[in-house]
């Protein structure tokens, strides 16, 4: 089976492909999204002993470890899905159009009557650097969809997707010892409720809201810092890189509880393709390597070694642009897609909106892709540039109170990614509290005591998960050291009159009162922050150096360090300044 991608639409006058759309746009163009969404309703009917079902198709990504269109394999990683390894941009690419293509098989009558749509439509993408939480129609139970029958609710196919009985029943998922609660499922759950035996919508919302300020730094730095591809591309705790901020998405939607206890499908990586939120996850992770990749057009896959192996390939292989990127068949002979082949994505029949082919040499690319990545992730904001003086400087705040949700859009709106320094909080964990996989959660002001609470806090400043690499039950056991992006904080402070300036004078000392730091290990019991127990916190920034100028994006000096956030501070201090 050959995986081409979708292979209509083509525009010959622009020599171009269509462009997959931003899942807010996508939802008001009819009949665009109608078709869409029967299409999608259509695959997960599929039944699942078809190779192209919405089943089989889901498990190529984790478990259960089967051959896919004849391609087997030896090894015993959880499935083909590469992770920690520099193939992981490229490994998505055919799968998500694989997916793609499929998801485009209409019901036949709908197809010809809507031919136009029908053939430039492509499936959409959750930028969920601006689009803070879910959006709605990934939440709502049923959508409102025009049918060939007329107007009708559908059960929403964005929602969740329930499992074939007699799959289920098979203990298909039987490797898997961890998150038995949520194996048994009879549908993919998002931040699952054991007392109400209910997905929480509103729960995967908040969480991923509550981080939001810091993956919109983290993808703007991806973007408009990371210029090596290999930097870029493989996963490594302490770097910013493409697969780590992916990963705090998953998390988001499925939920992590205390350290390591998965309450969704989209935590766990050898089910997460289930969840129907992993296609519109993955399509935006997609987007941004290819928005990196226009960027950088000279850099890509350098020969790496892949420790950790998949199901197809052994641990110790090193991974090339020439590594098949199994199973996905490039023609019909045995040849598979490599990241050599799946370099461009027009060679799978799509392309993004900020890429549209515009007859645009590959340096004047760079250049348009620059000023669109700064339109969107580093807008210039109300304030900052100079550290602006508030006139009503409150003093006696309840911080956590006065600092709570600041997210992405107060982001954006303030301009943090434009501000001449940035901030960090870097946690460092040494290699005995990483291997027994501790979380580290950064407050402004004291927390709820409920550390369940905890990844949704209005107050979270940011938070650190332990890694669990391809297995769901197996932290690092490295020590690692993280720095989470605080700018949105001392932005957000200085426009409600919190902090006076942005100068290290002011800052330095609200960071050291105000931010809280706590830790949880697996069983979900707090830990000591301290030296003692080898989890710390210290303040971090960096200066622009750069003259901006409006078209380049800014240059950064090095890290100073500004001191750590005392220990004794974490967990005595009254809320109340
Ligand atoms: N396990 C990853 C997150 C993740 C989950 C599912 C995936 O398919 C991929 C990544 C982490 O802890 O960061």
């Amino acid at each position: 089976f050959a995986v081409t991608g979708a292979t209509t639409g083509f525009d010959s006058t622009s020599k171009s492909w269509p462009a997959r759309q931003n899942i807010n746009d996508l939802v008001n163009s009819t009949p665009s999204w109608d078709l869409y969404i029967l299409a999608l309703q259509r695959f997960q009917n599929t039944s699942a002993s078809d190779p192209l079902s919405y089943f089989q198709v889901a498990s190529i990504h984790g478990y259960p470890n089967r051959p896919w269109d004849g391609v087997d394999g030896a090894s015993s990683g959880a499935g083909f899905c590469m992770h920690s390894s520099v193939l992981f941009p490229l490994w998505h690419r055919p799968y998500v159009a694989l997916y793609e293509a499929i998801a485009a098989g209409y019901p036949p009558q709908l197809r010809e009557l809507y031919q136009e749509a029908a053939s430039t439509l492509r499936i959409p993408y959750w930028d969920w650097a601006i689009t803070t939480g879910l959006p709605y129609v990934m939440t709502a139970a049923t959508l409102s969809i025009n049918t060939p029958d007329g107007q009708r609710n559908i059960t929403n196919p964005l929602l969740q997707y329930t499992f074939p009985m007699d799959m289920l029943a098979n203990d298909y998922f039987e490797p898997m010892s961890s998150a038995p609660n949520i194996l048994q499922q009879s549908n993919t759950v998002r931040h699952y409720d054991p007392v109400t035996g209910q997905s929480n919508e509103a729960a995967a919302s908040s969480t991923l809201q509550a981080s939001s300020a810091v993956r919109l730094s983290r993808v703007y730095k991806l973007l408009s810092e990371v210029g090596n591809y290999t930097t870029f591309s493989l996963w490594q705790c302490n770097s910013t890189n493409i697969e780590g901020v992916h990963g705090d998405v998953h998390n988001g939607v499925g939920g992590v509880i205390n350290g390591d206890t998965a309450t969704g499908h989209m935590t766990i990586i050898p089910i997460s393709a289930f969840d129907p939120a992993f296609w519109l996850h993955h399509a935006n992770v997609d987007r941004l390597v290819a928005l990196w990749q226009a960027l950088h057009p000279d850099e890509y896959v350098q020969p790496t070694l892949n420790e950790g192996g998949t199901y197809y390939l052994p641990g110790g292989s090193i991974d090339t642009q020439d590594t098949p990127l199994a199973p996905f068949h490039w023609d019909n002979t045995t040849t598979m897609w490599t990241a050599a082949t799946a370099r461009d994505t027009n060679a799978l029949g799509y392309t993004y909106p900020e890429l549209l082919n515009t007859g645009a040499s590959p340096s004047e690319l760079k250049d348009i892709v620059t000023q669109k990545v700064m339109d969107l992730y580093a807008p210039s904001g109300t304030v900052f540039t100079n550290g602006t003086h508030h006139d009503r400087f409150r003093r006696n705040t309840n911080i956590a109170q006065a600092m709570s949700y600041v997210h992405a859009d107060t982001a954006l709106q303030l301009g943090v990614n434009n501000m001449d320094s940035q901030w960090y909080l870097r946690v460092s964990i040494d290699a005995v509290a990483a291997e027994n996989g501790t979380a580290v959660y950064l407050f402004a002001g004291q927390p709820v005591p409920d550390t369940n609470m905890w990844p949704a806090a209005s107050n979270l400043i940011g938070l650190h998960n332990p890694y669990f690499a391809n297995s769901a039950s197996e932290p690092s056991t490295l020590s690692q050291q993280i720095d989470i992006p605080c700018s949105h904080t001392i932005a957000a402070a200085v426009d409600r009159g919190i902090l006076a300036k942005l100068a290290p004078e002011n800052v330095v000392p609200f960071l050291k009162e105000n931010v809280v730091v706590r830790a949880v290990g697996p069983k979900g019991s707090q830990l000591e922050v301290g030296s003692a127990s080898g989890i710390q916190v210290s303040v971090l920034s960096r200066y622009i150096v750069s003259e901006t100028s409006l078209s380049e994006f800014p240059v950064y000096g090095t890290l100073e360090e500004h001191g750590s956030i005392a220990a004794e501070s974490c967990c005595n201090r009254d809320a109340v300044l």
